[in-house]
Parts: C-alpha cells; sequence; structure tokens
C-alpha cells in the first residue's frame, strides 16, 4: 500500500509547464530520487508536494488522506535544502532543536538521537562557524529529521560539496534514512547521487517523468533516447526493421528484443558501452556475440576501464568501457571488439508519436 500517492499533477509558470501531469507512487521507508537537468521542474514538484505551492490540476494523497490543498505544516513533513540555511547565532544544539522548540516539545534526548544517528556526539555545544561543509549538511539533516517528519525532502542537499565529501556523504545519507525506515525524496541532477541514494529514479525531462524505475533496471533498460543521452550512452545507432523482424543497421543486420514493430520502421538501437573484450586476431567471436571491426581513435585511462573510442568503416563513432585489466590498445590499430547480443537494446525515439506513460 503506498503511503504517498501523487495523480496527474500539473503547474504552469507563465504559461509554460514546468510540471506536467506527473504520476507516481511511493512506498513507507522508500527513498525516490527525482534526476535531471536543471530547469526540468524538480524543485517545482517537490514544492508542490510539500504545499508550498499549489498545482494546476491534479491530487496528492498522503497516508490515505488528500492533503492537495492544506497548509504546509499540516502537512508534517521535512525539507533540507542545498543552501542549508542553518542558524548562525545559535549553536549546534539549539539548531537542531528548533523543530521540537516551535512545536513546544522538549528537546534534549531528541537532538542528543539525532546528533548520534549523524554522527555528530560530542558537537552539541559548538557554534555552526566552528564545522566543516561536510558537518553542517548533518546537522541540517539533523535538524530536518529530529522532529519525526512524516516524509523527508531534500533538495540537493550535498550540492555545495565537493566531490570526495559529496560521494562520501551520499553513502551516509542513505545509511542513515534507512536506518529510521525514513520516506524521502531526493532532488538531483546528478547520477551517481540519484544511483547511490535512490530505491526509485524518476528521470525528469520538461516536466515530465519519463522512466520511473530501480537504478539498476534505469540503467539495464532506458526506455528512451532522452534518458539513455542521460545517463550518458552514447552508442545510439540508427536501423530500419527487416520484414524477419532482424534490424538493418550502418554496422550491420542485428536481431535484439522488439517490440511491436513494422517491417520499414525506422528504430534506435542502444548498444551499451560494457561488458566488452577485444578479439585476438585469430579468435573467432563466442556464439550470440556481436561483432565490430573498428579503428581506435582515443583511448582515456579512468582507472578501472579505458574509454576507448572506435571509428567503423562507415565512420559511426561507438565508445566502449574496456577493463584496465588488459592491454591499453593502441591509437589507430583496428581492433575486433566482441558484445553478448543482450548489449544491444531497442529504445524509444523521443519526442515519440506516442507520448510517454
Ligand atoms: N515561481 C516561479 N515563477 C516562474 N517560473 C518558475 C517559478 N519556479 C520555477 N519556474 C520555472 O519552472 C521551470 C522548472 O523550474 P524548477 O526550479 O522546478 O527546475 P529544477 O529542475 O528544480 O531546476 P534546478 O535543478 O536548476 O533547481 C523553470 O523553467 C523555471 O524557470
Amino acid at each position: 500500500m503506498a503511503l504517498l500517492e501523487v495523480f496527474n499533477i500539473s503547474k504552469n509558470f507563465n504559461l509554460k509547464p514546468a510540471v506536467d501531469n506527473v504520476s507516481f507512487s511511493l512506498e513507507q521507508g522508500q527513498i525516490l530520487c527525482l534526476l535531471g537537468h536543471s530547469g526540468c521542474g524538480k524543485t517545482s514538484l517537490l514544492r508542490i508536494i510539500a504545499g508550498l505551492e499549489q498545482p494546476d490540476c491534479g491530487r496528492i494523497i498522503f497516508d490515505k488522506q488528500d492533503i492537495t490543498s492544506i497548509a504546509p505544516y499540516q502537512r508534517s513533513f521535512g525539507m533540507m535544502f542545498q543552501e542549508f540555511a542553518l542558524f548562525p547565532h545559535k549553536n549546534v544544539f539549539q539548531n537542531v532543536a528548533f523543530g521540537l522548540d516551535v512545536r513546544g516539545e522538549k528537546p534534549n534526548i531528541k537532538v542528543q538521537e539525532m546528533l548520534a544517528l549523524v554522527g555528530l556526539e560530542g558537537f552539541a555545544k559548538r557554534n555552526i562557524s566552528e564545522l566543516s561543509g561536510g558537518e553542517r549538511q548533518r546537522v541540517a539533516l539533523a535538524r530536518s529529521l529530529a522532529p519525526s517528519p512524516r516524509l523527508l525532502m531534500l533538495d540537493e542537499p550535498l550540492g555545495s560539496l565537493d566531490r570526495s565529501l559529496r560521494e562520501h556523504l551520499m553513502g551516509e545519507l542513505r545509511k542513515i534514512l534507512k536506518q529510521i525506515g525514513m520516506t524521502a525524496i531526493f532532488v538531483t541532477h546528478d547520477q551517481s547521487e540519484a544511483f547511490t541514494v535512490g530505491d526509485q529514479i524518476a528521470v525528469i525531462h520538461n516536466g515530465r517523468i519519463m522512466q520511473i524505475d530501480s537504478p539498476e533496471n534505469l540503467y539495464k533498460h532506458p526506455q528512451n533516447t532522452i534518458i539513455a543521452n542521460f545517463l550518458g550512452f552514447h552508442n545510439l545507432i540508427k536501423g530500419r526493421v527487416l520484414s524477419d523482424k532482424g534490424v538493418q543497421t550502418e554496422i550491420g543486420i542485428f536481431y535484439p528484443q522488439l517490440p511491436d514493430l513494422n517491417p520499414e520502421d525506422n528504430i534506435t538501437l542502444l548498444l551499451c558501452p560494457e561488458p566488452v573484450r577485444i578479439l585476438t586476431q585469430s579468435e573467432q567471436g563466442k556464439e550470440l556475440e556481436i561483432i565490430i571491426t573498428a579503428r581506435v581513435r582515443e583511448v582515456v585511462f579512468q582507472g578501472p576501464i579505458y574509454k576507448v573510442t572506435v571509428q567503423t568503416d562507415s565512420r559511426m563513432k561507438l565508445i566502449f568501457n574496456l577493463s584496465s585489466a588488459v592491454s591499453r590498445p593502441d591509437k589507430n590499430e583496428i581492433i575486433r571488439l566482441g558484445l553478448p547480443f543482450s548489449a544491444l537494446l531497442y529504445v524509444q525515439d523521443y519526442p515519440a508519436s506516442t507520448s510517454p506513460g
């Protein structure tokens, strides 16, 4: 049974849709990430759920109650923003106690509990100016969790931190939210953040949800070209459906799993960048393997992988992730690459003739 249900929410600003017919549901204790480029409508959607903005149409149900029109404070939701706005003149304890004070609750035990939860025991008397960026974010998290919100909304909470700290804190954040079973919506434009923190990810484009899925499903089965591009997949290959359900492309005829399509339909296939291997000169490809012969154009070492750009005879550029445990291919070398057939996926063109679900 879903805790939060959002039905057909839309919101226009100056006649332009910021949120466009969005529906989704969220179970108790789940973390949903709203992922998308700047300006795609993530914050607007969050503000509508928080009650800070009224939708033009649609309904929001929380714990079986229609909350679409009720005031933000009556929703008992928590929020944490990138500009965490801690009170600089109050110490750590007073900051975390803020939401409890407002409700007239005695803060002592709860504040200590929250500081322990975020790994800041012993920090209660510190001034905010004496904290690092990461410690401030922990205080902000403790402050938003202290009043035990029914739903926590986080808008780019790690955006202002440097990369290594962000990477550390995103894992911590998920652990903390899971430890207390908090239901949360987390807004980010950063794919790795969404993959680390979310149970579910909703990819948003022009105010619409393109796909809502687990991180793994999203990565393994991006449904359309917008999502594939957003996830950083480069190998999008145009093709034409043949009468035997094969697909004619510039680099050969393939037989990927296809939805119900007609012969002569023009479609796009995604060739995933991994797993891929280089075949030796004499080696035959394995059964059920796609083989591509191409010239190496660029090799970039990225730790566990080489990012290898190759160019086929038909001048198509493709990019693959090759394990850096094998020897580095040379620039201009002609190589044969082997990929499993499962690396070739059908992706819907977007915008398409039919709108996404
Ligand atoms: N109060 C407002 N008045 C007018 N236009 C607005 C308002 N709030 C948002 N918009 C517009 O709605 C669109 C979506 O904005 P929103 O802030 O929701 O996007 P976002 O995905 O959160 O972006 P970012 O990641 O940059 O914060 C943008 O085009 C923005 O300019």
